[in-house]
């Protein structure tokens, strides 16, 4: 059946004390490539949502963070090629580390308003709006 079982993806928003969102540009070559995403990864068997979050963001930017710091925000349900995708969006704003593009090409902090004219997954797009007022 389409759409079950639905792509699992977490990503999150991450802010800074000015209020800045990170998105990060996915590598040429890779599905959606030169895009601008929500740090983030699929959810692996035997994981809850916020632990594959954690794992993601040591890997992706090598920072480090707990699923207390994870507040849900919102969701997105799209279809993915021959698959549905589930995309959780959380809110981070604690972590350690300094983030850096261990796996995409660039990464920039911006304004929530910002968001708007990036090139996004389709996704991504209804999520736009609620962080720009939420933030
Ligand atoms: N991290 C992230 N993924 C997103 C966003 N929007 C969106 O449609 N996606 C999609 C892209 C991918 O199909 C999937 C994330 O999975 P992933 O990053 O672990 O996998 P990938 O396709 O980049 O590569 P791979 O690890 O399977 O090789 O969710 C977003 O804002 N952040």
């Amino acid at each position: 059946m389409t759409g079950f079982p639905p792509l699992l993806v977490v990503a999150v928003a991450l802010v800074d004390a000015d209020g800045r969102v990170l998105v990060q540009q996915r590598p040429p070559g890779k599905a959606m490539g030169g895009l601008w995403e929500f740090p983030g990864g699929k959810v692996e068997a035997g994981e809850t949502p916020e632990a594959a979050l954690v794992r993601e963001l040591e890997e992706e930017l090598g920072i480090r963070t707990h699923a207390s710091c994870l507040a849900p925000a919102t969701f997105a349900s799209e279809p993915l090629g021959d698959r549905h995708l589930l995309l959780l969006l959380y809110v981070c704003r604690k972590w350690q580390g300094v983030a850096e593009a261990r796996h995409a090409t660039a990464l920039k902090w911006v304004r929530p308003a910002q968001l708007y004219a990036l090139d996004m997954p389709p996704a991504d797009l209804p999520l736009i709006g609620l962080l720009d007022a939420l933030l």
